[in-house]
């Protein structure tokens, strides 16, 4: 209480605006009104402390945001300082002539890697960012991202809703392009967690454009959309042209969404932005959430797996494509890609706005692919046909691609049969030494 007394007194009145009362009244007006001030001030003291450890571009991200994301771990590493920047620099220099300098957001993710790899193989320069949430088993992006950090390539581990990490990347390397490949991927599983689609595909989506658009000068993007966005067309095989406003899955809807922002950036701003439309994309170090892969592990465990059919006994197909074919796609969109226009935040003039399907142009039915892998793995498939459900999929995708080969050299080569051979030989290596678990 003495020590009140000795912060009351001390309390200095503001010179000119009170007049000193020794009242009891005004005491007591004095004595609250301090207290006030006091608890004012401890207010805005602890309102800083917060500001600076929670929201500081230099700690961990905003994680508490993403609270709400059950199944995804959104760590990240704090980062910064001068060994930091130095590995970021060094991932992203360009080492051959004419290369060009790629962010590669999703990098640990299964395109991700591959087309890191590929880029920075033809000597360009490559960073990627990651989240590494646990959509699925997170060791297998640990191995993915052994295997870039081996070839140099870094991967930052961070959300692209970070936007003070994504301006300090951009303030460390000056990236001629975005390939932006992270991405909350599945179509059934946007019934189990809607959120994580709208947290990655629309917000984080919005916000590597917003940075996009500021820095100075803009990158240009290509980025993933899906097939998906065809929805319930039935007409095939499916052309750019075609309308896309019919998805059948939340997942479906936040692509189509992504297309419709994507042009709104390139329209206010000049951003250059290429989409592509993969085409169920399998292949090695692929994603244990894609039929492929989890029916080659059930297959191997002897467990039934659920082949889905249309009515009437319809087929569900897909038009399977491997994955070094959408690489292959991937490089053209990037190597094709016009600068974007705008500076400041401003646009200066039109910009490149495109987006291709690639794809395979020839589907096959699930319960062919099931097949293919019994020969493959020499196991006989405990096959239970199952109603198509109507949780996000659509009976059958079919890749129009005259687009992709005209303006990207898009052709793919590799039939599924072979492009499933090198798939199960990859997942035997991999997994088949019983060192790893397979989740
Ligand atoms: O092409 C695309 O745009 C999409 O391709 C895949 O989606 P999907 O084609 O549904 O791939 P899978 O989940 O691997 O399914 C492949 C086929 O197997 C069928 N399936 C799936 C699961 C199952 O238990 N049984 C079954 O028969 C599906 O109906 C589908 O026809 C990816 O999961 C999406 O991220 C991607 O955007």
């Amino acid at each position: 209480m003495s020590q009140m007394k000795h912060i009351i007194d001390n309390t200095p009145s503001t010179p000119g605006k009170f007049k000193i009362d020794k009242s009891p009244y005004n005491r007591l007006i004095r004595l609250q009104f301090s207290l006030a001030k006091l608890i004012f001030w401890s207010l805005v003291f602890v309102g800083l402390i917060f500001v600076f450890f929670y929201r500081s571009p230099l700690s961990s991200s905003h994680v508490s945001e993403s609270s709400d994301l059950s199944r995804r771990s959104l760590r990240t590493s704090s980062y910064g300082g001068p060994a930091w920047e130095k590995k970021i620099k060094n991932s992203a220099k360009i080492r051959s002539r004419n290369g060009i300098c790629v962010l590669v957001t999703g990098a640990a993710g299964f395109v991700g890697t591959h087309v890191s790899a590929a880029l920075k193989r033809r000597g360009d320069g490559v960073l990627g960012l990651d989240n590494f949430n646990d959509y699925y088993d997170p060791s297998l992006k640990r191995a993915r991202q052994e295997l870039l950090e081996r070839s140099g390539v870094h991967i930052v581990e961070s959300d692209i809703n970070d936007v003070a990490l994504l301006k300090k990347l951009f303030e460390i390397v000056q990236f001629t392009h975005v390939m932006h490949l992270a991405a909350q991927a599945g179509v059934r599983y946007a019934m189990e967690n809607p959120s994580s689609y709208v947290h990655s595909n629309i917000a984080g989506l919005v916000n590597v454009l917003e940075v996009c658009k500021s820095v100075n000068p803009q990158p240009a993007i290509v980025w993933a959309s899906s097939s998906s966005v065809y929805g319930l067309n039935t007409k095939v095989p499916f052309s750019e042209r075609d309308r896309t406003d019919q998805p059948a899955s939340l997942y479906a809807a936040t692509k189509k969404a992504g297309e419709e922002i994507a042009h709104t950036y390139n329209h206010i701003y000049g951003l250059s932005i290429t989409g592509l439309r993969f085409f169920t994309v399998y292949g090695p170090w692929g994603r244990p959430d894609m039929a492929y892969f989890f029916f080659t592990r059930d297959i191997l465990k002897g467990k039934s797996i659920p082949i889905f059919e249309a009515a009437n006994h319809g087929r569900v197909a897909r038009d399977f494509t491997y994955i070094d074919d959408i690489v292959k796609g991937c490089l053209g969109a990037l190597d094709t890609a016009k600068k974007s226009t705008g500076s400041g935040g401003k646009k200066k003039g039109p910009a490149q706005l495109r987006v291709f399907n690639l794809g395979n142009t020839s589907p096959v039915p699930v319960s062919d692919l099931v097949s293919i892998l019994e020969k493959l793995l020499k196991v006989k498939a405990k096959r239970l046909v199952m109603k198509l459900p109507r949780n996000g999929d659509v009976q059958f995708t079919h890749a129009n691609i005259s687009s992709a080969q005209k303006e990207l050299g898009y052709k793919p080569t590799t039939d599924l049969q072979t492009g499933l051979k090198k798939f199960v030989r990859w997942y035997l290596s991999y997994y088949g030494n019983g060192k790893k678990s397979v989740q």
